[in-house]
């Protein structure tokens, strides 16, 4: 039987619906993705740590899920809002329904909700934090909790994510027709990589094996020492979830590396690189989120679509003297790619992984392979 759910949000704006997934309550900040296909791949990004995702695709669940299309072992995301949940998934490569899979790992899940509605009053009023709630509390009573739930903002979640041992990554990306390697890497990896993990995607790390690279996957609180005494030929500073200038130390370990090391930063790795340069961070109203988000390519001209996940952003004006801004966001005009070429070092707000979403940037790993070349 079908078992009522209610979404509250901080504001006071409350939606019904019905429970899918875990039976129960959960607390996070509210944000949208506007991918139409991919929900495995962004349930399980730790970047959405704390976070109950809204997809604006009307439909999901439909091709079910596969541990294959995980990005790092299980959902990250506290929460899952849908309009229509397909009742029978339908792909031979799936192996549980979507609403398995959220029971089984105990994500709570609303759909049947007007989540055009409730995307539309994030963007005017802002992501904010909500509650999903099954257990028959009232929509008052739990707008009330999500009031009193503590934002993202000073919020350090890659700590808590990040590996605790450090580990070697030699796979390239999988053929998701067959789920053998693709013979992308020829030969011996040319280059050692060390990648700062601060909620690491899985596909990045295939996709820099790809390029050459032998990869050694190190916790968030590495020093810039040890990483040094590795002596690799690049650092790459992944993902991750969170406040980027709340990670503890992570500005001034990068600052320790930048101009010693080729680095290359993607999402909360970038955000964090600006800090390292003396930039700042700021929270955005409602963030990118989605696999449609139209990059420039300052020094080329070129327009990217690309895949995004952020609910931060780096001050232009902050970077000024310490940085070249090299991509911006044709929508809005904020900073999506930063280089210190002297430094050997660049950075980019979106995701050239994908994993959801277009394949346009897939190049910048080659650039941190030429990089690395010298
Ligand atoms: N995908 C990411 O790395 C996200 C970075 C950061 N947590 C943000 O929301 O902006």
């Amino acid at each position: 039987m079908t078992k009522r759910a209610v979404l509250a949000l901080a504001d006071g704006t409350t939606f019904e619906g019905r429970a899918f997934g875990a039976v129960g309550e959960t607390v996070g900040e509210v944000v949208f993705n506007t991918s139409m296909y991919g929900y495995q791949e962004i349930l399980t990004d730790p970047s959405y740590v704390g976070q109950i995702v809204t997809m604006s695709y009307p439909e999901m669940g439909n091709v079910g899920t596969t541990p294959e299309d995980e990005e790092a072992g299980k959902p990250h995301a506290v929460g899952m809002v849908v309009r229509a949940l397909a009742s029978q998934p339908s792909n031979w490569r799936s192996k549980e329904s979507l609403d398995a899979y959220l029971k089984r790992h105990n994500v709570a899940g609303i759909e049947g909700l007007d989540t055009r509605r409730l995307v539309r009053h994030l963007r005017t009023h802002g992501a904010q934090m909500g509650v999903i709630s099954s257990e028959g509390l009232s929509p008052t009573a739990l707008a009330e909790r999500a009031r009193t739930a503590h934002g993202m903002e000073g919020l350090d979640l890659a700590t808590g994510v990040s590996t605790k041992t450090p580990y070697t990554f030699t796979a390239p990306s999988p053929d998701v027709f067959t789920g053998i390697g693709e013979a992308h890497p020829q030969g011996e990896p040319r280059f050692d990589v060390v990648a700062y993990d601060y909620g690491l995607k899985k596909s990045m790390l295939h996709f820099l094996v790809d390029v050459g690279c032998r990869v050694t996957v190190v916790p968030s609180h590495t020093t810039a020492d040890e990483v040094l005494a590795r002596r690799p030929h690049g650092v790459f500073l992944a993902n991750g979830p969170g406040d980027p200038a709340a990670v503890k130390g992570a500005d001034r370990t990068v600052a320790a590396l930048l101009g010693k090391v080729p680095v290359f930063g993607i999402c909360l790795g970038h955000q964090i690189m600006a800090l390292a340069l003396g930039g700042r961070t700021y929270k955005m109203k409602f963030g990118h989120r989605g696999g449609n988000q139209p990059v420039k390519d300052l020094t080329t001209g070129k327009v990217e679509i690309t895949a995004q996940n952020h609910g931060f952003a780096v001050d232009d004006a902050s970077l000024k003297g310490k940085a070249v801004v090299t991509h911006i966001n044709l929508n809005d005009g904020t900073v999506e790619g930063l280089a210190v070429p002297d430094a050997r070092a660049f950075s980019v707000q979106y995701h050239p992984e994908a994993s959801p979403g277009p394949h346009d940037a897939r190049y910048l790993f080659g650039r941190f392979a030429k990089l690395m070349a010298g």
